[in-house]
């Protein structure tokens, strides 16, 4: 398996998330989390489904608001910029959806067309099929460009997914369990795929996983959320050495132990 180099702590921190509390009502979702990502890594999140790494995205990206604390995004404090800076900023945050939430009655062209067409409006019609192309490429599916998502494998619809994000050339890549639901060569191209991704487009990502060889393959850093915080985060190796019985399930569930 290969082994992903330690992320770069010297780099500039592209998300800093400090003391962030959120609550629905009495339950306690996020109870102080702290979490830096560097530009450039792939920081993986785990965590027990309804632990709040969902509702951690979308204060990401603006659409929940903290309770308390600070998340600074690219420099911008997510929850004191204008609404107009905040739809610039998700530009540079792009985020690949557990569904692929390709549109349907569209073609693979038309799907990848789509936010080109809305968000960077100035690009002549040469310069849109160039980019389509170009990711296309990237992601291995240049031959689909005329097919209908519903002619497309599973794995095939998530890298379609994937090259829409990308379409955008985002700094920031969120990637919500990319490998749910495909078989394990299927995984096995994904998780490639997300590290060439990391390496053609210069990304710094967060890659939410309940998958172990994933996390291990494409992470440079791994945070596990627990009871409300990043309790755990170093290397892979490091999060699991623990006898913690919150934590050892995740890696004997993973690795048939
Ligand atoms: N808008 C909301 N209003 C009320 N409760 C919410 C809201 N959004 C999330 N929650 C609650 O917050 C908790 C965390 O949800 P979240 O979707 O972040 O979990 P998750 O860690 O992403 O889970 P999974 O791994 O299953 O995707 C859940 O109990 C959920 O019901």
């Amino acid at each position: 398996m290969r082994e992903k180099p330690l992320t770069d702590t010297t780099a500039e921190k592209v998300i800093q998330i400090n003391g962030l509390y959120k609550s629905f009502g009495n339950y306690h979702v996020l109870r102080g989390v702290d979490l830096d990502l560097y530009r450039g890594e792939n920081l993986v999140v785990l965590g027990k489904s309804g632990t709040g790494k969902s509702v951690l995205i979308k204060i990401i990206i603006g659409l929940l608001t903290p309770d308390a604390g600070k998340v600074e995004v690219l420099g911008n404090v997510v929850d004191e910029i204008t609404y107009k800076e905040l739809l610039a900023l998700r530009l540079q945050v792009g985020f690949s959806f557990q569904n692929s939430a390709l549109y349907d009655s569209m073609t693979v062209r038309e799907n990848l067309e789509f936010p080109l067409v809305r968000n960077r409006k100035t690009l002549t019609k040469g310069e849109v099929n160039k980019l389509v192309e170009e990711t296309l490429d990237a992601v291995g599916l240049l031959q689909t460009i005329n097919q209908m998502p519903s002619e497309l494998s599973g794995g095939q619809r998530k890298r379609i997914g994937i090259a829409r994000t990308l379409i955008l050339q985002p700094e920031i890549m969120l990637y919500d369990e990319p490998t749910a639901g495909l078989d394990p060569i299927t995984c096995l191209e994904i998780n490639k795929l997300i590290n060439e991704v990391q390496e053609r487009y210069k990304t710094s990502s967060i890659v939410i996983t309940h998958d172990l060889t994933c996390a291990k393959e494409v992470g440079n850093r791994v945070a596990m959320l627990l009871d409300g915080k990043f309790e755990r985060q170093g290397t892979f190796e490091e999060v699991f050495n623990t006898n913690d019985e919150r934590v050892k399930p995740f890696y004997d569930y993973n690795f048939i132990k």
